[in-house]
């Protein structure tokens, strides 16, 4: 069995349709790169994994347990960083992940090897009120690992990024190979450099799904995105062509 299942899920906020009927599972150790214009519905879709949102429609499992049915269980197996930090501003680095640690009975010294491991061991006696944004979501990437989740799901991690935290971010994903990893990008270039699995979403719908292995180059990437989907991964966002920052 899989140890996730989409299946015929469907999100509409009103007229607005976030997800249309999508479909697909994922295995243990597997990373998955969700890749799509702005509006494709990629945050809509780790939301609805994430269980801080219920579809209209269809199926989320995490090894054959409902995702959304509000189970505390399967729940404290998710891993989840969104666009909101879900970090409390007013606490040291450290404190909030032995916050975290402490809610989900772990050994607090995996605080300091995860800050280690962040590049943030100097600074975890700092408020996160004065951290920057990519060290903030450094943070928020040290607390979603705190409690080792199987399903690490982690909405956009390179946009508003810094050489320094764009690398830490990148290592810590590129690392992790016994868990399985969801994220969603515009950036084509960096999610074919992380991913076993590409899945293209336009208009709410998945339009392709791609074995990252099978294919050369981030060229060809582009080309099978380009005609799946309208438009560019990265249309909207101050990018090149394969949504490489530069
Ligand atoms: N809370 C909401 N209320 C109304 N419509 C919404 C809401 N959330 C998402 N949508 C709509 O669902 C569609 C998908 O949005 P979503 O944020 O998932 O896209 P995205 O791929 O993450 O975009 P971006 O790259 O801009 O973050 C859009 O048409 C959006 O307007």
């Amino acid at each position: 069995m899989s140890l996730v299942s989409v299946d015929g899920v469907s999100k509409h906020f009103g007229t607005h349709v976030g997800v249309n009927d999508i479909s697909f599972d994922l295995e243990t150790g597997e990373t998955a790169v969700v890749v799509g214009a702005n509006g494709a519905g990629k945050s809509t879709l780790i939301r609805l994994l994430a269980s801080l949102s219920r579809p209209t429609s269809g199926r989320l499992e995490l090894d054959g347990t409902s995702l959304t049915d509000g189970n505390a269980a399967v729940r404290a197996r998710l891993g989840v960083v969104t666009h909101a930090t879900m970090l409390y501003d007013e606490l040291t680095a450290r404190e909030n992940l032995r916050l975290h640690a402490r809610l989900h009975g772990v050994d607090p010294k995996r605080c300091e090897q995860l800050l280690e491991t962040v590049g943030l061991a100097e600074r975890g006696g700092e408020r996160v009120a004065g951290f920057s944004h990519g060290m903030s979501k450094r943070v928020s990437l040290a607390r979603a690992l705190v409690h080792d989740p199987d399903l690490l799901l982690f909405d956009e991690p390179y946009t508003g990024l810094d050489q320094t935290s764009l690398r830490r971010i990148t290592s810590v994903l590129e690392g992790i190979d016994d868990r399985t990893v969801l994220v969603s990008t515009h950036d084509l270039a960096r999610g074919f450099e992380l991913a076993d699995r590409l899945l293209f979403l336009n208009d709410g719908r998945l339009v392709g799904d791609l074995e990252a292995r099978a294919v050369d180059d981030v060229e060809d990437v582009l080309e099978a995105y380009e005609t799946r989907c309208r438009g560019r991964p990265g249309e909207n966002q101050p990018a090149d062509r394969t949504g490489i920052h530069r």
